[in-house]
């Protein structure tokens, strides 16, 4: 249990710092079961891979922070019991000796609403709003998305964002379940209900703080619970308009890693701007005794995942000189 996948420090340099990251952990006091698709899920024994991954990152004692990218709690567990397991999540979290940071996905928003979630998760929001971003050090910022800003699940039915939603859905995907792709083709496979999308206001503020990181000469990590690149993920798991938060992205040249969670089985890609796209393998996926957690070591020049059991090990050298061709690897390295 609990082996890194390899990828040793060829590097021989002293990493500017390091974070913990996991994702997916979709925790619920149920019996194991399975996705939709009939992949099998773990729900009892995810919050055992999180204990396991607190325990590793407090005891290698050079990490700074931890990143969560989102969906504690399963949509079935029973909701009654949501806040407390999402307590008990959060609990676990809090026991990593350094601040956590933690992003909202759809399972999170089945379980609670943003006005009780987001206090919860300590997420700092305006208007129920959960992006924000922070800066480890002098060269480096970290973004962080909010995936269902304008989103089916979690607001108020009456709500703007939900409004625009639902009328999205409706013209996009036209199923009577709005979860389902059967019929949509190619990329609008996307359009789907446990998906969102990034609403104007957030994509000004991206571009602002990407305007600032360029002045400040720092390099960006992007999160977002939903992926962001077609290679690194399946077509099903894409945010809504994640080409036009790519558009902002690539305006620039400070964004050198975009990180998710959402798509279970795990991918990467670099895009067509050398930008590497990294979803992480779920927690939830993890069959009992095995990981899927692990952390980065951030360099000037890449950022070195090291991942335990079935999370992968990946080498994300950033491109110093934007001649990148198109490379996209499905899965990982
Ligand atoms: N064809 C489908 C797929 C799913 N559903 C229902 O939608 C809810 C969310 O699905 P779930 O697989 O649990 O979502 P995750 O966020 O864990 O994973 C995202 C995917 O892996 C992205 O590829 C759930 O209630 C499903 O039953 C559906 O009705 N029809």
């Amino acid at each position: 249990m609990g082996s890194a996948n390899g990828l040793a420090s060829a590097h021989g340099k002293q990493p500017l710092f390091s974070f913990g990251v996991i994702s997916d952990v979709q925790y619920a006091d149920i019996p194991d079961g399975r996705s939709f698709l009939g992949v099998p899920r773990y729900y009892r024994h995810s919050i055992f891979v999180l204990k396991r991954a607190v325990q590793k990152w407090n005891d290698q004692k050079k990490h700074e922070f931890v990143i969560n990218f989102g969906d504690i709690v399963d949509g079935f567990c029973p909701k009654d019991q949501s806040l407390n397991a999402v307590m008990n999540v959060v609990e676990e979290f809090e026991n990593f000796n350094g601040p956590v940071y933690h992003m909202i996905g759809n399972h999170c928003l089945y379980n609670l609403p943003r006005k009780q979630l987001l206090p919860l998760l300590k997420i700092p929001s305006i208007n129920g709003r959960a992006y924000y971003d922070f800066s480890p050090s002098p060269e480096f910022r970290f973004v962080v998305l909010d995936a269902y800003d304008i989103s089916a699940i979690g607001w108020p039915q009456d709500h703007p964002s939900a409004i625009e939603a639902l009328r999205f859905l409706q013209e996009k995907n036209p199923n009577a379940d709005k979860n389902s792709p059967a019929g949509l083709e190619g990329l609008e496979r996307r359009f789907l209900m446990f998906n969102g999308a990034v609403g104007k206001q957030q994509l000004e503020w991206l571009d602002s703080i990407l305007q600032e990181a360029t002045e400040l000469k720092q390099k960006v990590v992007v999160g977002c619970h939903l992926p962001l690149d077609p290679g690194a993920s399946s077509k099903e798991a894409l945010l809504w308009n994640y080409d036009k938060v790519m558009g902002v992205i690539h305006r620039y040249n400070c964004v050198k890693v975009c990180l998710a969670g959402h798509d279970h089985k795990g991918g990467h890609s670099i895009d067509s701007r050398g930008v590497h796209h990294r979803v992480l393998e779920a927690a939830l996926e993890c069959p009992p005794g095995t990981d899927a957690y692990g952390y980065i070591d951030v360099y000037d020049d890449k950022l070195l995942l090291t991942g335990t059991d079935r999370m992968a090990s990946t080498d994300m050298q950033f491109n110093l000189n934007q001649t990148f061709e198109k490379n996209s690897i499905k899965g990982c390295d």
